[in-house]
């Protein structure tokens, strides 16, 4: 099962949902770079399962163990391995959907790619669970990037059809993105936070789901790096995301909405800074032709609603091969958009890296 990226720094993860441990690998890390681990664990809560009564209600520690490459939390330059052990599988739970698959869930289509031995309990190797190592790994991508001036920050810019306040794509206030971004419901607006809030209650209640999106800024970026075609910045960034489970799309900029408006409202106009060339909006989101132009970054990422829902859904029984009604257990978020945030900024963190480390010698 394909579950490594990156060029100059290379992940890879490993693990099941209802395994002894999930965990990873990561090379290319320079030497000698002290990593904060207060502030690491506080990144993986942002993304850890049954911090509130808003998410699924499986209680895990998240702690990552260090085996390798980590020195008096100082990075060695060998390659990176750690270990989060599992604590809280219920993996009972999954007992029927061997025989009857989840609607848009991988338990068909993991069973029809590798056949009748793969592990689905809790999702499997196709859980969200691996986004835990993931965190791991963007964590320290992220204070990495910030030593260098560069900044990385999310909000949900929308739950259901609940928007959140527009921000400025050209100049985004990256210290109100920040404060927001490890709330429960990372929303600039406090009043659709509460609107939020109100809704997921009423999924939980309900037995339903909904998506959501994420919306991520970087700020700080060198212009110049990535590259045209087949290998740009939004090229190997929507790859990335989409090894996120439940992301259904990805947009840079102004997205969707500013290809159906016109050239003259979406260009953008290039002015002096100084001596700096910046653009007066940012419509492109930092990228022309795959390649940063200095701008803030921006892409946002959609999620879709969770697929385990606790109404009763129509199925097929493989064995029997009929029709068949479902009714799921298990530990499910009404809304899984809302612990994505910080593993989009994981993920966007690390391919940023990954790119710098193609021209930024002090990370060879
Ligand atoms: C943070 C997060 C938590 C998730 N939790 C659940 C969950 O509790 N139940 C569920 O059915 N799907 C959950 N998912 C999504 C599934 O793992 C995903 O839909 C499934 O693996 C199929 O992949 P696909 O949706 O990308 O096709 C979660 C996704 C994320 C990002
Ligand atoms: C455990 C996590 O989320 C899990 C992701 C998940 C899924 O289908 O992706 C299904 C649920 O698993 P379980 O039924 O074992 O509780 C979630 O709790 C996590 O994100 O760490």
């Amino acid at each position: 099962m394909s579950s490594s990226f990156g060029k100059t720094i290379t992940v890879s993860t490993f693990g099941a949902s209802h395994g002894y441990a999930i965990g990873g690998i990561v090379d290319g890390l320079p030497c000698g770079f002290h990593v904060d681990i207060d502030e690491l664990r506080a990144f993986m809560r942002r993304r850890a399962p049954g911090q509130n009564q808003l998410q699924t209600q499986r209680r895990e520690a998240d702690i990552p163990e260090f085996l390798a490459g980590l020195v008096d939390d100082m990075t060695s330059g060998s390659p990176l391995a750690f270990m989060i052990r599992n604590t809280s599988q219920h993996s009972s739970d999954y007992n029927n959907l061997r025989d009857i698959p989840r609607p848009s869930h991988a338990d068909y289509t993991a069973r029809v790619r590798y056949g009748d031995m793969v592990d689905m309990r809790g999702g499997g190797h196709f859980s969200a669970r691996i986004t835990a190592p993931l965190c791991v790994a963007g964590g320290i991508a992220l204070q990495i990037l910030r030593s260098k001036g560069i900044h990385v920050h999310a909000h949900l810019k929308q739950v259901g059809t609940i928007q959140d306040a527009p921000i400025n794509l050209a100049n985004p206030d990256m210290d109100t993105i920040k404060a927001v971004s490890s709330e429960p419901i990372a929303m600039v607006d406090a009043a659709k936070r509460k609107e939020v809030e109100d809704l997921v209650y009423k999924l939980k209640s309900d037995g339903d789901s909904t998506g959501g999106i994420v919306e991520v800024f970087a700020t700080g970026l060198p212009v110049g790096i990535g590259n045209p075609n087949f290998d740009g910045i939004e090229n190997r960034l929507a790859r990335t995301a989409f090894g996120v489970p439940a992301i259904k799309g990805v947009s840079f900029g102004s997205g969707f909405e500013g290809c159906s408006s016109l050239g003259s409202l979406q260009n953008d106009a290039f002015t002096m800074d100084g001596d700096v060339v910046k653009t007066t909006t940012n419509n492109s989101g930092g990228i022309q032709g795959g390649i940063t132009n200095g701008m803030p970054l921006v892409m946002q990422v959609g999620i879709k609603p969770t697929a385990s829902i606790y109404t009763e859904q129509n199925s097929v029984s493989l064995s029997a091969k009929e029709p068949t009604k479902l009714v799921i257990k298990g530990r499910h978020d009404p809304c899984v958009a809302l612990r994505a945030v910080s593993i989009i900024e994981a993920v966007t963190a690390l391919v940023l890296l990954d790119f710098l480390g193609e021209v930024d010698h002090e990370l060879r």
